[in-house]
Formats: C-alpha cells, structure tokens, sequence
C-alpha cells in the first residue's frame, strides 16, 4: 500500500515538472528535456491519477482535453470590446497615420509587432487560474471555446502570479502543422483548408476538444483587456513583458521604434523575411507606446486612433 502522503508529493512533484517543461518547450520554444523525458513523467501522472483518481486536479497537465462534447458554444460579452485596426496600405498611408497621430499627441514612439493571421481570442484568469476563453466574434459578444482553447500547450493553466487579468492575442496554426492537416485531409477526401487562418477556426469551432487537441494549435498574446493602468503598467511595451513574466506566450519579433522611420524600416525588413517564420503573418501592427497617449488620442467609432495595421500587398497566388 503505497503511502499517501507520498502519493501527493509525487502527484504535486511531477505537475511543477511537466509545467516547467510545457512553459519551456510550447511558450519559450526553448525545450528543457528531450521528448522521451517529457513523455515518461506524463505517462507516470497519468498512471498515478488513474490508480488513484482523488489525487486528480482540475489544473492537473493531464487534464486539458476534457471528455465531454459540447451540444453548443454560449456566448460571452467581453468586458470591453475586441476592436478592429485600422489598416494602412503604403508608405505615405503609414506617414499620414504618423502626423495625425503628432497632432493631437505630440511626439510618440511607437511599438511594431508581426500581425499574426489567425483568430483574435480573450483568456479570462482569476487568482491566476485560466477560467474562461472566447472568440472575439462581432468584437462585443464572442463564443465561450475554453475546452477547445484549454487544449492549446502555450496557454498557461495557471500564472506565475495568482493575478485576476484578461490577456488577448491570436490562437493560430503553423505553417507545417497545416499542411499535414490539409494532406491527411486530401487522403481522407475530406475538403482541405483554403489557409492556415481557417484551419484554426476551423479547430476551434469543433465541439469535441479532442479534435482541436490534435490539431497543434499555438498563440502570441499581444495585449491586455482592460486597463493596463490598473496593473501599473504605463506602456503597451511593458504589458508585453508583464504578459511574459505571468507565463504567456508572447511574439519575440517585437520593436520598440523612437519614429516612424524606424517603424518603416523595420516593415521594409519583413516585407521578404516574412516567408521565413514557421507561421503566417497578414501586416504588421503599430501602436504608439504610451498609455496616456493612446488615452489623448482615443477611439474611432470601432478603431483605436493610436494603431493600425499595415497590410501587406496579397502575395500572388502561384497556379
Ligand atoms: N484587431 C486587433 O486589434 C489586432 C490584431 C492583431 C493580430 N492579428 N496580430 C497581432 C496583433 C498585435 N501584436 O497587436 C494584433 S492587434
């Protein structure tokens, strides 16, 4: 008869392993042991919850694809809205954008980040635990997918501070992960994904979180919901690194630019490199830094006047 006490000690030993090991490997790309290492302790949880099902937690590593298939999604007021961006096609699109912005706010610098071709998503943790995610449907009222979404090894279970927060970001598929989807699909003569950003919401529509845990979905959370103020946050660049140090995935290709020469420049040097990124990219984003000079500039009826999206041209579609 093993002892009981031990029993949990194992059970809580081997959850802060397999979370080191998750946040190392599918939040920080930066694996800490090899595959078969992982594997072993998640096999050994799994035997030891199994033998003794009392030792199961709700946040346990084992637990992210639940049983039950949903008859439907409930939908989910966000608390403030998931606006849209403003989009910038040129150069002299992204100046004018620049000298409005100096006008009612005076100089700025300003934040760049890869536009990620996927699906806006809201995670809702309380006391750090994850407890909700949502699609942004209409940016007021989305779908509550957190089964789907408690699937996905980059969103954190449970952050490094028992903080209540709202983190937002894109859930997305990898270009390689698409294209197995779309040849196992062709095999199956079942009707392939026209692109990586339907494949995701494909999967995340699913009602049965067992099909979306297989389908190697990932995310970069890019912002938080809700006042960054209320966390003493004063810049967008600082909710970033807040986001990384509570355990989020954030995207590393990140600029702070002083002008929007820089912010040009660093557009022009991905305007080629993009093919290169293991996963699709529509734009790139660029918000002024400063909270309270995004407070000065405001909002459009549906668009924040302190960012936008510039676009890149559609790339030509080889037939
Ligand atoms: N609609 C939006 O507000 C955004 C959409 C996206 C997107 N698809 N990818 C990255 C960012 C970002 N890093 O801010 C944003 S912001």
């Amino acid at each position: 008869m093993e002892d009981q006490l031990q029993l949990e000690q194992r059970v809580k030993e081997l959850h802060k392993l397999l979370n080191e090991y998750g946040h190392a490997y599918y939040v920080l790309d930066k694996p800490l042991v090899p595959d078969s290492e992982y594997d072993a302790r998640m096999r050994e949880l799994i035997d030891l919850e199994e033998r003794h099902p009392d030792l199961i937690m709700p946040d346990s590593p084992t637990q992210r694809v639940g049983g039950e298939v949903l008859p439907g999604f409930t939908k989910v007021v966000h608390d403030t809205p998931m606006l849209s961006l403003s989009n910038v096609f040129n150069e002299e699109d992204i100046r004018e954008f620049d000298r409005r912005v100096r006008a009612d706010a005076g100089d700025v610098t300003y934040v760049c980040e890869l536009k990620i071709d996927g699906l806006a998503i809201s995670l809702k943790y309380e006391n750090g635990r994850f407890k909700q995610g949502a699609t942004r449907g209409d940016g007021t009222v989305g779908e509550d997918i957190t089964t789907n979404l408690r699937t996905i090894r980059a969103i954190p279970l449970k952050l490094s501070e028992d903080v209540t927060i709202e983190a937002r970001g894109e859930a997305y598929m990898p270009k390689k992960s698409f294209m197995k989807l779309n040849e196992h699909r062709e095999e199956e003569g079942l009707d392939v994904f026209a692109n990586p950003r339907n494949a995701a919401a494909g999967s995340l529509r699913q009602l049965d979180p067992k099909i979306a845990a297989k389908r190697n979905l990932s995310v970069f959370m890019y912002g938080i919901g809700g006042e960054g103020a209320a966390y003493g946050l004063d810049a967008h660049s600082e909710a970033l690194d807040y986001l990384d140090r509570l355990g989020f995935r954030t995207n590393p290709e990140r600029r702070r630019c002083q002008d929007i020469d820089e912010v040009i420049a660093y557009i022009e040097s991905w305007q080629d490199r993009r093919q290169d990124l293991s996963y699709e990219i529509d734009g790139i984003v660029i918000k002024v830094d400063s909270f309270s000079r995004q407070e000065d500039l405001g909002f459009t009826a549906k668009s924040p006047r302190w960012a936008t999206a510039y676009k890149f041209p559609a790339e030509e579609v080889v037939t």
